[in-house]
Parts: C-alpha cells; structure tokens; sequence
C-alpha cells in the first residue's frame, strides 16, 4: 500500500514537473490534518519541508552553497527562493528546481533539522536511510558530514547531530535500556577496493550476499555497539585518522575515497520481535575534472575510479524512480553494491549536491546541479535561457544582502574563534610543558654532573696550598612539572606561570653559580704556579657552560619550531606554497638562534626570561589570532565591497535619476510641441512664419516622396535661428552622442558599419530616431492649422502616435541599442554554435537545419528562444555527463 501510493506520487511528479510546488503546497496541508509528529510543527512556515517523509518521494535531493571564499571572483549562482537556483555559466542562464536550495548562510544545525531529522523519525521505525553529499572537490561535502578530523566537537555535522538525536530519543523513550542498542561501522572504498575504517590491520574486504535473505554485506567489517555519543566521537575519530587524503589541486584536504558510516538501530518491539534499520552516512569523494586538476599516476587513477563510480551511482539512483525498471545495477560499482540495502525504493535517499558560488568553477557547479537533478529523476522543469533578460547580480541591494549574510556569518565564526581562545590558551601551555621536560631534564643532569665535578675540583683544591677556596653549594634543580600540569587543569595559569618563570629562573641561577665558581676556581689555578698543564686543560674543558649553552639552544630551537610549527600549520590556509614555508622555518630558526647564542653567552638570566616570554607571548597570539585575523580581514573585505557596491548603484541611480529627469523634461517638450501642432512632423508640411512663427499643415495627401526623404527635407526647410528648443535638441544631441560614446568606450563594443548598416535596416524605428536625432531641428514656434483634423481623423492619431513613440525613441539611449544589437548578435552566435553543434553530432533527433544566412537576427532569437523553452537545447547539455573528460 505504501509503495503504490509512493509509486503514485513518483507518476505525479514524472507527468507534471511544474506542479510540483504546487504538489508539495498541497501534500502539506493535507499533512497539517493528519500530522503525526508534532514536534515538526516549528517548520509549518516554510511551505517546502518534508513534513512527513512516509508520504514523500523516497529520494529528496538538496543543494547546499558553501560560502565563497574568493570573494575577488564574480558570483555564478543566484538562490531565487527556497527550491530554485540559477547558475550563469558565461553562456547562459539556468535555472534548476530542487526540494530545497540552502544559502551560505544555512548553519549545521538548520541542515540537520530539515535533512536528517525528518528522515531519522522515518528510520527509527524501521527503515533504511541514506544520506549522500556528492559534489566538486572541496565544496564542503565533509563539513556537512561533520568528518572533519579536528573538528568532530567543534563543528558538528549531520553524523554528530544525528546520533545525539538519536541517543535522545531512546535515552527518553519508555524502552528498557536492554531493548535498544545502536552500534556502527566505518569503511572507505579507496580505488574500488573496501577498507574497514575500525581496523588498523588494513586489508582489502569483500562484498558477500547472504542468500537466505539476499542482503549484501561486507565480509570481516568490524560493527561496534556504542553507548553513548563519546563513545561514537572516539570511534569515528580513529576511523578518521585512516581515511585516504590526497593533497589536490582543488582542496588541500581533499578526501579521495568514499566513506561510508552505517548506524546501526536495533529495537526490540515485542517478546519475540526486533527491527533493525541500517542508516548509511555517505561522504563521496571529490568529484572532479581530471584536465582541471592536473591528476597524473596514482591520482589519476583514483580520479577515473571516482568518477566511475559516481556515474553508477548516479544511474542507479535515477532508475529507482522507474517503476517500469526490473534491473537496477548495483553491481556497477562497489560503492553502488554496498549501499544496496540503503539505495532502494523503500528506502528514504537524501542526496545534497554542495556547490560554491565562483564563476571561475561555474563548469563543475553545473555538473553538480545536473547530477542532482539526474538523481531526483523529476524531468528538468522548462529551462529557461534568461539572458539578456537579467544579469546575475544585477540589483545590487540583492548582492548587498548576500554580502551581508557572509559577513554574518563570518563574525558568528569569529564569536566562536574567540570562546575557544581560552582553551586553546589551556592547550597551549600544557604542549609548552611537555616541551620543556626533556630540556629540562637535560638540565638537571648537566647540572649535578656539574656539581660532581665540581666537587672533584674542590677536593683538589684543598690539597693545594694556599688556597682559600669554599664552595657554593648544591647545584642540583627540581623542576615541578607535575605540579605545573595540575595547575594548567586547573586552570591556574597565573600560578602556573608564576612557578615556571621561578623554576625557569632557579635552574639559570644554578647555572650561574657553576659557572662563577669555575671562574674562581680557573683564576686560582692560574695564580697557582705549581697546576700543571693537565688540571688547566681539564678545568677549562670540562666547563658546563658549553654544554649548557648547546642544551639550551637546542631546547629552543626544538621549542620555537614547534611553536612556528603551530603559526605556520593555522597560516596554511592563507599560504600554502611549500616552498615558502620551508624558508620561513629556516630564516626563523636562524635569527632564533643567534639571538639566543649571544643571549647563552652574556649568561643574562633576566633577558633569556624575558626573551622566552615575549617570544612565546608574540607567538601565542599569533597562532591563537592568526585565524580570526584572518575572518576578520575577510570581514573588512565584505564590509568595503558592500561599500562599493552601494556607492556605485548610488551614482548610477543618481546619474540616471538625473538623466531620466532631464530626457522626460525634453520628450514631454517635444510631446508638448507636437500636441500642440497636432500633426506629426514627418507628415506634415510645416508653414514658416518669418516674424518668429511656424505653422504646420497636415500633409496626408502629398505623398510622392519618401517619408524620410519628406523628414529630411521638412526639417531642412526650417529656417536656422536661436531659440530655447533648438537649444534644448542640441543639448539632446549633444548628450546622447556622449552617451553613446562612453557607453561604447565602456562595454569596449566595435562594431562594424556593415553591421550597423544591417542592424538599422532591420530596426526602422531605431535607424529614424538615430536620423532625426542626429539632425539639428530649428524650431521657433510651432502653431495648430487643423486642430480638427487630428481629433477626427484616426490616420491622423495614428501617425501622431507613431510619432510620439519615434520622438520618444529619440530619447532612448544608445545603450539599448547596443545591447539590442548585443542580444542579436550573441543569439546569431549561441545558434551557430547550436548548429555546429548539431551538425557534428551524430544523433539527428535534435538537428537544426537551419540556413544561417537567410535569417535575420530577429527570427533567429525567437527560434532559439523557442528551441530553449521546448527543451531541446537543454536535452544537449544533458547529454554531457559530469564524469567524462571532455
Ligand atoms: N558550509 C560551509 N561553511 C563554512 N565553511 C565550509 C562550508 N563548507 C565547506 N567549508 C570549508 O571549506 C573547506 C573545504 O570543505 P570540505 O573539506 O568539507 O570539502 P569537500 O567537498 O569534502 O572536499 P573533498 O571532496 O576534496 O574532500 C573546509 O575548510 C571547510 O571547513
């Protein structure tokens, strides 16, 4: 009963693409009445959201946009609403229609209670879940996942989020703890071969069916049970650490395999009854252009494997929505058999694409785009091409509040940075002391060897005569480091740094007071005639300054590379070119050590400490600030863009307020003028009044010449003279031939006379008003012959309109022109293109055969217009497949 009414909803969405909003409008009030789970109600006001996934199509395809992070490059996509996208791809518009478009702004959590949650109360009765992220390399596939290695706690994802929503809701369920139990199991498939994520040993798994129950499963796959969500971190975590990466073009941390998480629920429902539902989490790998991102050997080889498996992937899922379809290739891939149980008709899908808005990828994100929509098997809706109907971004106030959600969210970013200073301030002074035991140590051994020697010398000395000698005691130095780390966990780190710089400055003393007493004892040995060369040579060698010194500075060196390590690890992002680093480290760890020779040599205790603090004083804050610093600066960047942005629509508004103002001044004018002659000009004789009057007669009835001939020579028959509409139509002239110019000089447009000369037969209108306006008139005054012939005769009115709308023209600027001509010309070429296309493809279903050179550029737009809007052009790019090297 479920899977026809499923079957149905699939027919009805197949038959009607468009209706699908209304579907869903329609699927949700019925859903208000009957809804089962109250606690979704929160989301009543978005009309779109699966409110009850049993009554929905089993696969819901989603597009998340990552936020750009070059913010230099123009944005290719435009989120018209809660379901609809638009890319420009530098060719045309596209707009695709999915359950749900997620903006950059979108946090975890908002994915996580539209995706997943819908779908886990679905699965907890039962069923089989998938959640698929596929999309280009670093777009933010794992991020939504939550599997990035470092970041399991900090920025959770969809597996973190589900689990607790899932130990919540048993933790609070009237089940007996023994009747519930999760468990999971972790896995990649790295170049078609299965690695368990949970097993260190490594080796390559097989897929096996079971033939009582024909459910695929992986042979030896480790399946853990959990208690409770840590649990499930420190389990994921070293399943992480295992997980294939390939430092890529495209991402730096781009993971090359798929990995799958299977959660496991199992409940039991009666004595003798369990359910169990399998819950697949599934990071695909990057998927790419091999040519783009120069894979070449081992990279190469992963890239062709992901590629092909994600075209059977994709197959699969879009012949799940074919009720006519028997045969589903799972065997086509790996990945593809694995997700079996999951990838079914009874099953819910939830596939998002994650794309990025630069234009610099818009090739990938289209292929994205399609992929998904190839996956939500709902033909596309009717393809619109909008060029030239709009630009992308093109109102500013709509970029301005893009712009703004960035830097929302950047500074929510920040605010999160800033709370975890602390800790990382915890952290960091805990991986200072571990770095300073064994330096330390060091010390102290060098130190009590010292006092052994010393002792020795000393008992010499008292043999000697003469000698008033007395040493200065123990030299031997504790360093509490288990007392510091109990203060660090405490969270006293002024107590800690007070006891540090104390021990710190202790074991320098000690340090001193060796070397003071083998001064002294190296100035009484000389005074002593009798030494003998020996006991000299052995004095001054065994002096533990050099040692010491060497300790020393190996013990910082070792100290500030770690700390560099650190700066340069969290400035990765910024700069990533190796090389560069490298010298970096060396430079550093150069002046680090002649700072500190020099320091070691002048045994100046007080500087090393204070050299020591501010160094680790700088660094700290660089590493603990260098991310921030980095949002931060991004921030500024939105801050001056949006500033530019609204700087510009306010010149341009104001510059065009300015000018629609002065030409609606002129044309009422002239409107004015001709009303009041109530004859158009171009068809009229017009009668000069010498003493500083004009009449106009109307002139229907001569007719022999050529309406512009009659134009040019009316408007040649009026006497030259001064007067303020002359002036006013020079201005008019005046300006717009400026216009035109710097609008030419600003879209750098050349175009050819032949080309104009063909425009401007094409577009009459267009040619006159260029003609008329070009021309000077000279008008005094115009006065009405007939008034009573325009009113009564509709030729009249007719010709009056006609030009009106011509004087109007006059008034319109070169800039439609230009981009009434740009329209033509870029649909003269999208349909050569189309129809070289054509004509080197081999299937013949599409042909244009079209005679290029017997269209004019009007009729050709239109038939382009109407192939786009009858889909054929889209069935083209359809044709293309994201996982092919083209
Ligand atoms: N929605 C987002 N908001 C903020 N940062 C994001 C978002 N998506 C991705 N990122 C960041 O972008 C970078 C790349 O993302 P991620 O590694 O998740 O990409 P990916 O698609 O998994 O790449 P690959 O396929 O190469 O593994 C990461 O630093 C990640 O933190």
């Amino acid at each position: 009963m479920y899977y026809e009414e499923q079957q149905n909803d699939i027919e009805f969405e197949r038959q009607s693409p468009l209706a699908y909003n209304n579907y869903n409008t329609f699927n949700n009030q019925q859903q208000n009445q009957t809804n089962q789970f109250e606690n979704q109600n929160q989301y009543d006001d978005e009309s779109l959201i699966i409110e009850n996934p049993l009554d929905q199509t089993p696969i819901q395809v989603m597009i998340r946009v990552r936020p750009q992070f070059n913010i230099d490059s123009q944005s290719a996509l435009k989120i018209v609403d809660n379901n609809t996208i638009y890319i420009n791809n530098n060719e045309n518009v596209h707009s695709f229609k999915y359950s749900r478009v997620f903006k950059p702004s979108d946090s975890q959590e908002t994915i996580f209670k539209y995706v997943c949650e819908p779908i886990l109360q679905h699965a907890i009765q039962g069923y089989n879940a998938s959640f698929l992220v596929y999309g280009q390399t670093g777009t933010g596939k794992t991020h939504t996942m939550g599997l990035h290695q470092n970041n399991l706690l900090e920025e959770p994802g969809m597996i973190q989020h589900s689990l607790k929503f899932l130990f919540d809701h048993f933790n609070n369920s009237q089940l007996n703890p023994e009747d519930w139990s999760i468990s999971l199991n972790f896995l990649q498939i790295y170049i078609e071969e299965i690695f368990d994520l949970l097993n260190p040993n490594g080796q390559k798994l097989q897929i096996r069916e079971d033939s009582e129950s024909n459910e695929v499963y992986v042979q030896d796959l480790i399946t853990v049970p959990i208690k409770n969500i840590d649990q499930a971190i420190k389990l994921i975590e070293a399943g992480l650490n295992q997980r294939m990466l390939g430092p890529q073009n495209m991402n730096q941390y781009s993971s090359r395999s798929h990995t799958i998480l299977n959660i496991y629920v199992n409940q039991r429902i009666s004595y003798s009854e369990y359910i169990v539902s399998n819950i697949a989490f599934v990071d695909l790998a990057g998927s790419e252009r091999i040519k783009k991102s120069n894979s070449t050997g081992i990279r190469m080889e992963e890239a062709k494997k992901i590629n092909s498996s994600l075209s059977a992937l994709s197959n699969v899922i879009s012949l799940l929505g074919n009720s006519n379809q028997q045969y589903i290739p799972y065997r086509d891939s790996k990945l593809t058999r694995i997700l079996q149980n999951c990838l079914n008709s009874q099953s819910k899908i939830s596939i998002i694409g994650t794309i990025e808005p630069s234009e610099e990828n818009s090739f990938e994100t289209q292929s994205t785009l399609l992929f998904a929509s190839r996956c939500q098997d709902i033909q596309f809706l009717p393809q619109q091409n909008l060029q030239n109907i709009f630009t992308m971004n093109s109102d500013p106030q709509e970029e301005i509040q893009n712009l703004k959600d960035q830097i929302k969210y950047y500074q929510n970013k920040i605010k999160k940075m800033s709370s975890s200073i602390s800790s990382d301030g915890t952290k960091f002074a805990k991986q200072i002391i571990e770095t300073l035991k064994k330096p330390f140590t060091k010390l102290g051994r060098n130190l009590k060897q010292a006092q052994k020697m010393n002792e020795q010398l000393h008992s010499q000395m008292k043999n000697k005569k003469n000698v008033q000698y007395e040493p200065l005691g123990l030299y031997q130095a504790k360093i509490p480091f288990e007392e510091m780390m109990q203060m660090i966990s405490d969270g006293k780190e002024q107590e800690f740094l007070n006891l540090f710089e104390q021990s710190f400055e202790d074991i320098f003393q000690k340090y001193g007071q060796i070397s003071l007493e083998l001064e002294k004892l190296k100035e009484i040995n000389l005074a002593n005639q009798s030494q003998k060369a020996e006991d000299h040579q052995q004095l001054t060698s065994s002096r533990p300054n050099t040692k010491l010194a060497t300790e020393l500075i190996e013990y910082y060196s070792g100290f500030s590379q770690t700390l560099l390590k650190q700066l340069l690890e969290s400035e990765q992002i910024a700069d990533t070119n190796e090389k560069y680093l490298l010298e970096k480290i060396e430079e550093f760890n150069q002046q680090t050590q002649v700072k500190l020779k020099d320091i070691v040599k002048k045994h100046n205790i007080k500087e090393l400490i204070q050299y020591v603090d501010t160094f680790n004083q700088t660094n700290y804050e660089k590493i603990a600030k260098s991310e921030s610093y980095r949002v931060k600066q991004l921030v500024l960047q939105l801050k001056r863009k949006i500033e530019e942005i609204a700087q510009k629509n306010n010149d341009k508004s104001n510059t065009n307020v300015k000018d629609f103002l002065e030409k609606q001044r002129l044309i009422n004018e002239k409107k004015f003028m001709i009303k009041q002659s109530g004859t158009p000009l171009n068809n009229s004789q017009i009668v000069v009044d010498n003493r500083s009057s004009m009449s106009v007669r109307s002139n229907s009835s001569s007719n022999n010449l050529t309406q512009q001939q009659q134009n040019q020579t009316q408007i040649n028959s009026i006497p030259k003279g001064p007067s303020n509409l002359k002036q006013m139509m020079n201005d008019l002239n005046q300006r717009k031939k400026q216009q035109s110019i710097s609008q030419v000089n600003e879209n750098q447009e050349n175009f050819s006379s032949q080309q104009d000369d063909n425009y401007s037969s094409n577009n009459i209108n267009n040619s006159q008003s260029k003609k008329q306006s070009s021309t000077p008139i000279h008008i005094q005054r115009v006065k009405i012959l007939n008034e009573d012939l325009i009113e009564k005769n509709p030729q009249n009115n007719f010709e009056t309109n006609k030009l009106t709308e011509q004087n109007s023209n006059i008034a319109k600027t070169d800039k439609q022109n230009i981009s009434e001509k740009k329209t033509v010309q870029q649909a003269n070429q999208n349909l050569n293109k189309e129809i070289q296309f054509d004509r080197s493809s081999s299937s013949g279903s599409n042909k244009l055969d079209y005679n290029t050179s017997s269209l004019s550029p009007i009729p050709q737009e239109q038939q382009l217009n109407s192939q786009l809007k009858s889909g054929n052009f889209y069935k083209k790019i359809q044709k293309y497949s994201p996982f092919t090297d083209n």
